[in-house]
């Protein structure tokens, strides 16, 4: 039998379904108000001064807006933009051959920055602060230094994992925007336009029960809603209602907190077989036959957020929420655990902390 694919899993995919939603002004893109109202202020600047826009990094956990932000903010500047990722510069000369190809002004968005190749990387730090190229021609003792100048270009980078970025990289961009997971009330506003972009009925209550089951994640709410549909339309149910809703959203297990089976298999593996924790993040990954980086970034920041867990210096614990969740008793504290309070609970559980 295979595994029934998540619904959670953020996709990076080409081919987005997402992007016949995706807002395309900063006016229609909702929540995030502090980012989007600097992001304003910074895009009227430096039209008035008809300079680039200095650079910016956009990091957050996947599916919140880091990509649609990018893209806005080249439209509102009204300049071209390019799109590359980390993983695919390759080689320094890759990332020379793309840098000189822009126009003034435009954007340039490297997705996945932190996964970016060192040597690449040291080509970046002089076209970000200098907007110059230093190209090394030939080899041995007649090797010699280029400069070429870069036409004046704004990089935008995203990630995930800001943790993973070097100080000398991060240090280059001068506005960095962290994007935090949505409110229901958000949400509800990003499931209500999408309705009305795919054309679909729904009421207030239903876009508010598949709203709170969206992983406070604007692409998980999108695809839900979709799914959603799809269960209305063949029930032929017309309008989607709450009841409409939670019976699609039950019947796809994504359960009244908006976890699905992976995120309740994390959970249960760390209750059943770690007692609770505290449990290395690789252990997890090999018990569960998933990738660090998937547990690390999609599964874990927002289990945290809703306190459900905990990262510590030992490994991961469940939390009293976490086991209120699965329906559990904790196991009794051990005098030793007594003590000293809460096994575990010392350590910074910043979403970066590995
Ligand atoms: N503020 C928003 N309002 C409405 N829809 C949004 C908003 N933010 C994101 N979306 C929707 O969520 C989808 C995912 O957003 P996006 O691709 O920008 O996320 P991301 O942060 O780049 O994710 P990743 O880290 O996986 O690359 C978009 O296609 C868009 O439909
Ligand atoms: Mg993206």
């Amino acid at each position: 039998m295979t595994e029934p694919v998540p619904l959670h899993t953020p996709d990076r995919q080409p081919d987005d379904p997402d992007a016949a939603l995706r807002p395309k002004t900063l006016a229609e893109f909702i929540g995030q108000e502090a980012a989007r109202e600097n992001l304003r202020v910074f895009v009227e600047a430096a039209k008035a001064r008809e300079e680039a826009m200095d650079h910016v990094l956009f990091f957050g956990p996947p599916g919140l807006g880091k990509t649609t932000l990018a893209q806005i903010v080249a439209r509102e500047l009204g300049v071209g933009f390019r799109a590359s990722s980390g993983p695919v510069i390759a080689k320094a000369g890759d990332l020379a051959a793309i840098l000189t190809n822009l126009d003034a002004h435009d954007v340039l968005f490297i997705d996945e920055i932190h996964r970016l190749n060192p040597v690449v990387e040291e080509v970046l730090y002089p076209a970000m602060e200098d907007r110059a190229l230093d190209i090394i021609i030939g080899e041995g003792p007649s090797a010699r230094s280029v400069r070429i100048d870069l036409p004046p270009f704004t990089l935008v980078g995203a990630t995930t994992r800001q943790g993973l970025l070097t100080t000398p990289l991060r240090d280059r961009f001068g506005i960095p925007v962290r994007l935090n997971f949505y409110t229901v009330d958000e949400l509800t506003r990003v499931v209500t336009r999408g309705a009305d972009k795919l054309g679909m009925a729904i009421d207030g209550d239903g876009a508010r029960e598949i709203a709170g089951r969206a992983r406070g994640t604007p692409r998980v709410a999108g695809r839900l809603l979709r799914r959603v549909r799809d269960f209305a339309q063949v029930k032929n149910s017309g309008t989607v209602t709450r009841s409409v809703a939670d019976e699609a959203l039950t019947r796809l297990e994504i359960d009244r907190l908006g976890l699905d089976a992976q995120d309740r298999r994390y959970l249960r593996m760390i209750a059943d077989t770690y007692k609770g924790g505290p449990v290395g993040v690789e252990t997890l990954a090999a018990g569960l036959s998933e990738p660090r980086d998937t547990i690390e970034e999609v599964i874990e920041p927002f289990l945290i957020q809703l306190g459900l867990i905990a990262r510590t210096a030992r490994g991961r614990c469940l939390n009293e929420g976490g086991w209120k969740h699965l329906d559990l008793a904790p196991p009794a504290l051990s005098s030793r655990d007594a003590q000293r309070g809460q096994p575990g609970l010392f350590a910074s559980d910043d979403q970066d902390a590995d």
